[in-house]
């Protein structure tokens, strides 16, 4: 019998079923780069416990004191800088969007798989994509944080705050997270070929390659966090791809917050480094953001090309992300399918 015609006998209010979703969630982005909406931003953001770890006494009246009235200013004017001004939006959120309709696109073949974006601070909401999808009968939920590498600053959140929307559901979707990718082949062959495919568009070689990773805090890495070892990782098989020295592709780190000693070598340290001891050109590739963003348009293709001009050196080139390029797609693609195996 069918079962709607049953639940409509007793009187059941109609469900949809018999679906699948796909939810790709990146870190998320202000909605404006007015202060109010880099400060509401900011806010969901900086009071996440799994970005800032320290006591709640002790960084409070930092946050509300200090950080949440001059940030929002700057930072605002940062992304301005960078702001997708055709779209009235930021890159980051341009690029996810496209990310899921270019996948959902690709999913001709998987008639019963909804793709759907989401961020995890600002909107669209986790909860409300996930409400979204369950109402529209996807009784299983693919959860792709879009991070390569496992932080707990990034991945764990996503999946916290997805967990948390199944709090409050009657009929709760089954969840699936996806995990790390650090060292998929199709991954870093993706990154390998972005890097080739990018210094051929030059008239000039780099003598160092950059793969700078978004740091985190020196202490949360003693805690046991292995994102340190997972960018390490993916730098690796990405210089033995290109068959290439460790002095020719190195690792670093950025975009450092707040007082603490975070993982090393720094992003900034390193460029001035070796602008000083002499080399010309160098370029930057960011392989733990799936898309660009403020991060990488602004404080690396921005900030450190400066820096390094300051510095003494002559030519400086950011490699784009991934973002929703074929060779982008090719891997977000790749690692959904692989997920999904035995719901599809
Ligand atoms: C202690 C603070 C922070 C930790 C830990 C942290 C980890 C972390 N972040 C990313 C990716 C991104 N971060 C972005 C912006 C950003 N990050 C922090 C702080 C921490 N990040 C702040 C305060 C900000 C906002 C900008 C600023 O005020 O400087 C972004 C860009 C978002 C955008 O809209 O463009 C990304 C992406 C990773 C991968 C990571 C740990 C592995
Ligand atoms: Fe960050
Ligand atoms: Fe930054």
């Amino acid at each position: 019998m069918n079962p709607n015609a049953e639940m409509i006998a007793v009187n059941h209010p109609p469900v949809q079923f018999g679906k699948v979703g796909v939810l790709l969630v990146n870190l998320g982005t202000p909605d404006g780069t007015d202060y109010k909406s880099m400060r509401r931003y900011l806010q969901e953001f900086l009071t996440d416990r799994r970005v800032i770890e320290w006591s709640r006494f002790l960084w409070y009246p930092i946050l509300y004191g200090i950080v949440l009235n001059t940030r929002p200013g700057k930072v605002g004017k940062a992304y301005a800088s960078i702001w997708n001004n055709d779209l009235d939006e930021s890159y980051l959120r341009t690029y996810t969007r496209n990310q899921a309709e270019q996948m959902a696109k690709s999913f001709a073949d998987l008639p019963n798989v909804r793709v759907d974006w989401a961020m995890r601070y600002g909107q669209p909401s986790i909860k409300s994509k996930m409400d979204e999808l369950q109402k529209d009968g996807c009784e299983k939920i693919l959860l792709f944080p879009l991070y390569p590498q496992y932080a707990a600053a990034t991945t764990a959140t996503v999946n916290d705050e997805a967990f948390k929307a199944l709090l409050k559901m009657r009929w709760q979707p089954a969840l699936r997270t996806v995990p790390r990718y650090h060292d998929d082949p199709v991954y870093i062959e993706a990154l390998a070929n972005s890097i080739t495919g990018h210094l051929a568009t030059l008239d000039w070689e780099p003598e160092v390659i950059l793969t700078s990773f978004h740091g985190i805090p020196k202490s949360y890495f003693m805690k046991g966090d292995p994102y340190h070892c997972q960018c390490y990782k993916t730098g690796r098989l990405v210089r033995e791809k290109l068959g290439w020295s460790k002095e020719k592709l190195q690792v670093t780190f950025q975009s450092r917050f707040g007082p603490e000693e975070w993982l090393q070598p720094y992003t900034d340290k390193t460029v001035e480094k070796l602008a000083q001891e002499g080399v010309k050109r160098i370029a930057v590739i960011n392989p733990g953001f799936v898309s660009d963003c403020l991060e990488t348009l602004e404080e690396i293709a921005v900030e450190a090309a400066e820096s390094f001009h300051e510095h003494g050196g002559e030519k400086f080139t950011h490699i784009p992300c991934l973002n929703d390029t074929p060779g982008g797609m090719a891997v977000l693609e790749h690692v959904v399918r692989r997920e999904l195996m035995g719901w599809v």
